[in-house]
């Protein structure tokens, strides 16, 4: 597992390209056969990818860096399919997994597995895990079982659909909060105007781009803003303090989850646009 410490908002004024890279931008999580996992210091979040291919991968991690007897003893974890038909089993009880398909499993499962239904075209999970209190039902849900909120004009480039899988009146968890945007054709704009969350973080996974595109996520404090090159299923920690914001080459889906104090979707701190730098 990989660390990301929190850096300060103060500290990453001064970071570079590379650096700033470094702290914020996750480049690899999709590897055939193989679990990775980037453990943040932003709200302890988990993000992982699996790419099952001929055999099943378990969500295993060295119990002595999370201080656990086992993965999911004391965290809960969302987790989404990017990739072909798959199956997710959780303390011996088997999920079928479409793409898009998400799945909350609650805190106290012990053994869980990730399994691709053709290797040819396998599976990709995507992972967000976050400490937990206490245990909410394992659910899953399609696409079309997630809340629909549309958004957005063409007139400027951010006609948008905001599926809420994991929220208040969604699948219930303890601090998880997920959702999957899906931009319609020649909208590149994602959350701008921009804004903050004081009182909670947010992950960004960008996907189903072309190879050659790139988002331009845009970061930083709302009067020192900086910008990072996202490529495909490339995923980004965005701190309280930073916007969280991109403009893509052509239009993407991104999938976002949130931990923090409080789960209500729209606890927003919005930047006026005049107070962008
Ligand atoms: O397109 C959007 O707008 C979003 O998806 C909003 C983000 O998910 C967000 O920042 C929620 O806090
Ligand atoms: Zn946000």
């Amino acid at each position: 597992m990989e660390f990301r410490q929190a850096a300060t908002a103060e500290a990453s004024k001064s970071y570079d390209t590379e650096k700033l890279r470094k702290e914020y931008l996750v480049e690899s999580l999709f590897v055939p056969g193989e679990l990775k996992l980037v453990y943040s210091h932003v709200d302890r979040y988990i993000i992982g990818g699996v790419v099952p291919t001929n055999a099943a991968v378990a969500l295993e991690v060295d119990l002595k860096l999370i201080g656990a007897n086992s993965f999911l003893e004391r965290r809960e974890i969302g987790i989404v399919n990017i990739g072909g038909a798959g199956t997710v089993t959780a303390d011996g009880v088997d999920y079928a997994m479409d793409a898009k398909d998400c799945l909350y499993i609650g805190r106290g499962t012990q053994a869980v597995s990730f399994a691709s239904a053709d290797a040819s075209n396998p599976a990709r999970y995507y992972l967000i895990s976050a400490p937990a209190h206490m245990t909410y039902p394992t659910v899953k849900a399609a696409l079309s079982e997630a809340t629909p909120q549309h958004l957005g004009s063409i007139a400027n480039s951010n006609e948008r659909t905001i599926y809420k899988y994991i929220h208040a009146d969604g699948i219930q968890s303890c601090q998880l909060v997920l959702g999957m945007t899906l931009l319609k054709p020649g909208n590149m704009w994602n959350t701008m105007p921009s804004h903050t969350h004081e009182r909670r973080s947010e992950v960004y996974l960008y996907f189903d781009m072309p190879e050659d595109g790139v988002v331009f996520h845009m970061m930083g404090e709302p009067t020192e803003t900086r910008h990072l090159v996202v490529r495909n299923e490339q995923a980004v920690i965005s701190p309280s303090w930073s916007i969280h914001s991109g403009v893509g080459t052509s239009n993407y889906t991104f999938i976002w989850a949130m931990a923090g104090e409080n789960q209500s979707f729209s606890d927003m701190d919005m930047i006026p646009m005049k107070a962008l730098r």
